[in-house]
């Protein structure tokens, strides 16, 4: 594991990249509610995260790339090494997001010292501004750990996929008014806890306004209605490149289906040998 120590990533070597605008800050994002929606997408590497960063205020390197990019089963089998290594390329691919970085299932629930440790090794291997971590009011004690020694924590609530096993699915939560109340005290001990944003990921509308309206901190909806301070995808979900997607995707595009009509075409042109022509062929020189 190769370890990139970045402190000033718009300027450091993990970074070469000249910053004509100043990074967005945590405390930038977390003023930002009640007013113009925040931007965050899903990147894992360093060629995507140039190409949304310019578009966003925050990039999520999430553990949805154990589905996305290893075709793992679930989130639960990513590594602290698999974030690190992404989450490096992610900071090298942009100047102006603030990049969050997903806390993987089991480096974080047994205590905030351990979590600490887990985090502060992301925080120095990627030169990342945040990292986030899934769970309620039993995970409060942990946020404000970490948020009293200088990391910063983005809250994730509602539809925790680490939690699949628990949940039984990856359904719309807070239908009952149990799981709506449940879901409320979540937001209400993470937000008093410290927490910069919360991530509210599959709730139904009503209780993603309560949500909304309970807490101080930004509010970023996934599958939580357009009443939430910003919006969150899998950058490969909205794109058309994941073929499995929940109904709270809308596809902006089908990269799939571009790619596929590329390929094609490529491999059509080598077995007629029309690929390579005159102008990808070298030469004597003269
Ligand atoms: N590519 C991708 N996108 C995601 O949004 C995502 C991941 N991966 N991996 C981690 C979690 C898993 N997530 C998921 C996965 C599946 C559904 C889904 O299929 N939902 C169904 C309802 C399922 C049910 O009712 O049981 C849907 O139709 O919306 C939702 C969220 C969200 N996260
Ligand atoms: C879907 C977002 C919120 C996430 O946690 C991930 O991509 O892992
Ligand atoms: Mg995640």
């Amino acid at each position: 594991m190769s370890t990139t120590f970045t402190i000033d990533t718009s300027t450091s070597r993990a970074n070469p990249t000249p910053a004509p605008m100043k990074r967005l800050t945590v405390p930038a994002i977390q003023r930002r509610k009640g007013q113009e929606p925040l931007v965050m997408l899903t990147a894992y590497t360093v060629r995507m995260a140039q190409l949304l960063d310019p578009h966003c205020d925050l990039l999520l390197v999430g553990d949805s790339l154990g589905q996305v990019i290893y075709g793992l089963p679930s989130t639960l089998a990513v590594t602290l090494d698999m974030m690190c290594a992404h989450g490096a390329a992610v900071v090298r691919g942009s100047y102006h997001a603030v990049v969050v970085i997903d806390m993987p299932f089991g480096t974080y629930e047994p205590s905030p010292e351990q979590a600490f440790v887990s985090a502060a090794r992301i925080m120095a291997e990627t030169g990342a501004a945040a990292v986030k971590m899934e769970g309620g009011e039993a995970m409060a004690p942990t946020v404000a750990f970490l948020t009293a020694r200088g990391i910063p924590v983005m809250g994730h609530i509602g539809l925790t996929p680490q939690a699949v096993n628990a949940l039984g699915g990856y359904g719309a939560r807070g239908r009952s008014n149990a799981e709506h109340a449940k879901i409320i005290g979540d937001a209400r001990a993470i937000a008093d806890a410290g927490a910069f944003a919360i991530v509210a990921e599959g709730v139904i509308e009503p209780l993603a306004k309560a949500i909304v309206a309970e807490v101080s901190c930004p509010v970023i909806g996934i599958g939580a209605s357009a009443d939430c301070d910003g919006q969150v995808l899998v950058t490969e979900d909205m794109l058309g490149m994941f073929e499995r997607t929940a109904r709270f995707v809308k596809k902006f595009d089908d990269l799939a289906g571009r790619i596929s009509a590329a390929v094609e075409t490529y491999a059509a042109d080598v077995r007629s040998r029309t690929f390579p022509g005159p102008e990808q062929t070298y030469q004597p020189k003269d």
